[in-house]
Parts: C-alpha cells; sequence; structure tokens
C-alpha cells in the first residue's frame, strides 16, 4: 500500500512532500512515536496528555513516510482528517486486510471475568476443532506468537495487525477481551463480532466513565446489531438483565441460578479441586467438570459454552474444552508446594471481586483466612477503603501492602485501605510496604488448614514505582516463599531433633 492509495482511502490529498514521497510504500500504521519505524505511517490523535503532533520530528527521525492528524505536520506529508481516533479503526481493517469473517471474534466484556471467559472460549474452540487465536490482556496468542500485553484490549492497529496475522494463519476463531476503555476509544472499531458477551458490572473504573450509567452505555454500544451477531449475556446482574432486553443482536442469556435463561446451570459443588455443574441449553443437557479453582469460574465457563452453542459448537465437546483448563494465570491459581495450607494467587480487584472469591475461600477451610491486599496506582482512587473493608470483613488476617503505585505514593495508598480495613473491625490488620516481605510474612503466619491468597495483580509481572519497574511475579514469589520456609522449618526441626547417642 503506497501513501497515496491511503491518501485516496481517507478522501485525504496528501499535503506537502514529493511525488516520490506519495509513491511511498507504507509498511505499518502507528499510533505511537515510540514504535514507528522506516517505512511507517504515523497516527498523530489528540489525547488528554500530548497531541500526537508535539512527537512528529520523532517520528520523521524513526523514518515515518507520512502522518494522519487533525492538522497539517511541519516535518511530514499530512493527510488531514477531523478525527484521527474515529477513523483509526476503519483504516486499520482496510489496511490490514481484517476480514469481518474470518477470523470469527468472540468479544468478553464486563467489570470482572474477561479475562477467565476468553480463556474458556480458547479451550471451548480448540475442543471442536477451530484453530483458536486469544488476544487478552494476560496474553496474546495465536500459531506463531505469543507475548504478554500491556493492555486489556490493544490498540487499533495493533489488533487489526494481530487480526490480519491470525488470519494468515489460519486461525477460524478468536476470543478478545474488550474493556471499556478500548470501547471508548474505539480501538475496537472496524471489527464485525461474531459475538460479543458480557460477564457483569460492577463499580470500577468510574474515574473514567464518571458514573455507572455512563460506564454501562459504553459496554452496552457493542450489543447492537451493527457490531455483533449474537448478544450473549449473563443475567445475574441488575445490568445484565437490562442488556438482555434492550440488545440489538440476537439474545442468548446464560445464568447461573436462573432457569429462566437460555442456558443456566444447576447442581453446582465448588471445591478446592474446583467446580461441577449441569448446563441446561436448548441442546441438551451436559455435565461440567471445571479444574480451575473459584466459584466464579462456573459464570465464565458458563458464558464461553453458551457462547459457543449459540455459535453452533456441539454442546458436550464444548463442554470438555472447559475441563481441559486446569488453571487460569491469577485468577484464583493455586499453588501446590508441599504446604499444609492452601495458597492462591487471586486478581481481585474491585469489591465485585473479593464478594465472588473471598467467601469461596472461607468455605473450604476452617481454619483462618489470610488475605495479602492493596490497590493499584492510577486506578480509582475510590475504590482503595472498600477494598481494605471487605478484605477485612472476611479474613482473619489482613496484610496491606504494595501492589503497583505507579505514580502515586505508596504510602497514601495503604493507608486508604488500612482505613477501610481498621473499619471492618473483624480482622486483625498489618501493614508491611514491601511486597516481597509482605508474603514472606503471610507464609510463616499460615498454619496447617489455613487460606492464605495473594490478592490484586494476578499475573501481573511488573510492579511500577513512578519511573523504576521492579520484575514480581506474584505465583514465583508465592511459590518461593513457601519453598524457603519448608527449608528452613526443615533445617530447624533437625537442628532440634535429639543427636543419637
Ligand atoms: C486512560 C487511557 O486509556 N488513556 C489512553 C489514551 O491516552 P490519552 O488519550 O491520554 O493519550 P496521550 O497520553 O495524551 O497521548 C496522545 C497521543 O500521543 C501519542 N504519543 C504519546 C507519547 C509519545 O511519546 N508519543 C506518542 O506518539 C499517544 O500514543 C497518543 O496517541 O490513549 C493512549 C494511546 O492512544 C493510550 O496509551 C492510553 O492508555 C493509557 C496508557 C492507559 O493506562 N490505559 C488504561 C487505563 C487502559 O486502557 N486500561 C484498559 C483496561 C482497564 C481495566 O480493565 O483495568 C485496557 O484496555 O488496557
Ligand atoms: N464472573 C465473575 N464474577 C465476579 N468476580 C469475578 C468473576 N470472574 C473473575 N472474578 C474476579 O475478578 C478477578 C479478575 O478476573 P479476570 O481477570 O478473569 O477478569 P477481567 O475482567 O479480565 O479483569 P480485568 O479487566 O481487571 O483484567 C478474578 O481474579 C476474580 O477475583
Amino acid at each position: 500500500m503506497t501513501v497515496a492509495e491511503v491518501s485516496t482511502y481517507l478522501n485525504s490529498a496528501v499535503l506537502g512532500g514529493t511525488r516520490a514521497d506519495h509513491g511511498a510504500l507504507a509498511r505499518d500504521i502507528r499510533d505511537d512515536s515510540r514504535t514507528v519505524r522506516p517505512g511507517d505511517i504515523y497516527v498523530a490523535m489528540r489525547g488528554n496528555n500530548w497531541h500526537g503532533l508535539e512527537f512528529e520530528v520523532q517520528a520523521a527521525g524513526a523514518g515515518a513516510v507520512a502522518v494522519i492528524s487533525d492538522r497539517p505536520s511541519s516535518v511530514l506529508p499530512t493527510m488531514v482528517v477531523h478525527d484521527p481516533r474515529q477513523i483509526m479503526g476503519h483504516l486499520c481493517a482496510w489496511f490490514y486486510g481484517t476480514s469481518p469473517s474470518t477470523p470469527r471474534v468472540f468479544g468478553v466484556t464486563g467489570t470482572n471475568g474477561k479475562t477467565s471467559t476468553a480463556h474458556f472460549v480458547d479451550a471451548g474452540l480448540a475442543a471442536t476443532g477451530e484453530t483458536p487465536g486469544l488476544i487478552s490482556g494476560a496474553r496474546i496468542r495465536g500459531p506463531g506468537l505469543q507475548w504478554v500485553p500491556v493492555r486489556t484490549t490493544p490498540e487499533a492497529a495493533a489488533l487489526h495487525q494481530t487480526l490480519a496475522h491470525f488470519r494468515r494463519s489460519g486461525v477460524t476463531a478468536c476470543a478478545m477481551e474488550v474493556s471499556s476503555h478500548a470501547i471508548d476509544q474505539q480501538r475496537i472499531d472496524g471489527i464485525r463480532y461474531r459475538a460479543m458477551a458480557f460477564t457483569n458490572l460492577a463499580p470500577d473504573h468510574l474515574d473514567y466513565h464518571g458514573s455507572m450509567e455512563n460506564y454501562y452505555a459504553t459496554k452496552a454500544s457493542m450489543f447492537d446489531a451493527e457490531r455483533t451477531d449474537l448478544a450473549v449475556v449473563n443475567i445475574a446482574d441488575e445490568y445484565g438483565r437490562r442488556l438482555a432486553a434492550t440488545a440489538g443482536a440476537e439474545v442468548w442469556t446464560c445464568s447461573s441460578h436462573d432457569n429462566a435463561a437460555d442456558i443456566y446451570a444447576d447442581r453446582i459443588i465448588c471445591d478446592e479441586t474446583g467446580s461441577r455443574f449441569d448446563v441446561h441449553s436448548p441442546v441438551g443437557r451436559a455435565e461440567v467438570r471445571l479444574h480451575t479453582m473459584g466459584a466464579f469460574q462456573v459464570d465464565n465457563a458458563l458464558l464461553a459454552l453458551t457462547a459457543l452453542i449459540a455459535d453452533g459448537a456441539d454442546l458436550a465437546t464444548t463442554a470438555d474444552g472447559m475441563s481441559s483448563l486446569t488453571a487460569i494465570a491469577g485468577r484464583c491459581q493455586p499453588i501446590h508446594a508441599g504446604q499444609p495450607f492452601t495458597a492462591i494467587v487471586d486478581y481481585m480487584h474491585n469489591t465485585a471481586g473479593q464478594q465472588a472469591l473471598l467467601p469461596y475461600l472461607r468455605s473450604l477451610t476452617s481454619g483462618r483466612l489470610i488475605v495479602v491486599a492493596g490497590a493499584t496506582g492510577g486506578r480509582d482512587p475510590n475504590k482503595r477503603r472498600p477494598l481494605g473493608k471487605y478484605a477485612a470483613t472476611y479474613a482473619d488476617i489482613v496484610i496491606v501492602t504494595d501492589e503497583s503505585p505507579e505514580d502515586e505514593d505508596p504510602a497514601a495508598i495503604r493507608s486508604q485501605v488500612l482505613l477501610g480495613a481498621h473499619q471492618a473491625r473483624h480482622a486483625q490488620v498489618v501493614e508491611v510496604p514491601d511486597r516481597r516481605t509482605a508474603i514472606d510474612y503471610a507464609v510463616e503466619l499460615a498454619r496447617p488448614d489455613d487460606v492464605l491468597v495473594v490478592a490484586g495483580r494476578g499475573s501481573d509481572p511488573i510492579q511500577r514505582y513512578g519511573a523504576r519497574t521492579v520484575d514480581f511475579d506474584d505465583h514465583l514469589h508465592l511459590r518461593h516463599a513457601i519453598a524457603s520456609s519448608l527449608h528452613a522449618h526443615a533445617i530447624g526441626d533437625n537442628m532440634t531433633r535429639p543427636c543419637r547417642a
């Protein structure tokens, strides 16, 4: 594709540059000057912090052949459009040849459960003979590629590059997490969904959306017929029921406690080995056995099953696919290192997640529930006190520590969580600022039959303290802390054991 062809597509003449510039081959489309490589077209968008054209010299220096923006660049041939963000998704779909039908795209949106449900869809697709692709906040995976993304839902250029790669690689169907930020910022424009699945809606990201009504409206916009063939909705909460009643696409409902849903679960049993339930659908009944811990995974697997059955998949084969998942990184992920207590890493970072997870963990034990809790910087500060309060309401011991403070004062974040935890007047509350030390301390506290959960970061691989980043994987460190503790106690036992005469 040449610059001139892009200009024709946009119906925007190239301002500046020579005929040769206009005939230059455009290799990729980039929305960030820091990623521009020779031959790319840079799209300079207006944002909350910058206007992309502030980086035009950087983009030109990196070899950009042209820029698309809402006004002419002083250094690069420019195609002017009214709102670059508005055209970005459709431009990328055209430029990368993203097809509206191959791969079929199963979107998952909602406050909690997107990553888990996307992984269940991926597993169900594999079981039914599809060549699956996965675009989730935990990983992006397809034939010949796998990486850990920075965003839950990538920017439009990255999304369409990935979908075009999937298409060339023979991917027939893809599960994709769709965040409300991505919808609001039109990252997912130009993508036709085979199904869009709704998990639930609870207070989160209200610093960004301003209100639950705006948050809901952003999500709901994805369930109209021009966006998706199928609207697959968990009707467990009021927003789901409202969405099922108003969505413009063909609606399929599911529920783990309402048999009025098109597809529902009953005879649900959840324990430390996972869950089992019966699923009832218009195409029959099947028993589902989940090996992923967490009662909330029943809802996520059921939603994934419903999306795939709505697409025509075989019920029994799809159910087998759900059973093939043994764990989802950072989502109620157990650690078995020989310790005499239950050790879990989980991503709960809002009170709805706590209300789904903590009663389940409490049900697993007659011992104590120990929670390592905190809050991440740069996210809705109004979540912090409730996070502390709910953790301390359900747990016996709460250890408040850093998650990823980003550009905020870690102590100030912890103080909000501590305030909430003390308000609960239930748990023993301890502040241990350093996360590594906090996890080590929790492991030393844990007794046989206790349940210890390290919460809030899931499988996030790094902590950010301003510009400083720290490699920190909760699962790896918790496993290491347990192993070290068991080793130290073994040595201690040997040293106190009476020597043979
Ligand atoms: C709040 C939010 O989502 N902001 C997104 C938004 O930022 P913005 O509009 O303020 O853009 P800006 O920072 O002013 O930059 C303006 C333009 O200059 C460009 N730029 C900027 C700097 C530079 O050196 N060169 C350059 O070209 C940027 O790429 C951008 O196009 O547009 C930017 C790029 O277009 C995104 O990178 C940025 O995501 C920020 C980094 C972010 O943290 N987003 C999070 C909140 C997010 O998207 N989270 C959701 C999941 C939420 C959840 O479920 O927890 C996600 O999908 O990941
Ligand atoms: N269906 C659910 N209902 C309530 N809580 C859930 C549900 N599924 C997961 N959770 C909780 O939310 C946490 C995050 O789960 P998951 O990563 O699957 O959701 P997500 O929507 O992708 O989250 P995020 O958008 O923040 O990445 C889990 O670790 C768990 O504590």
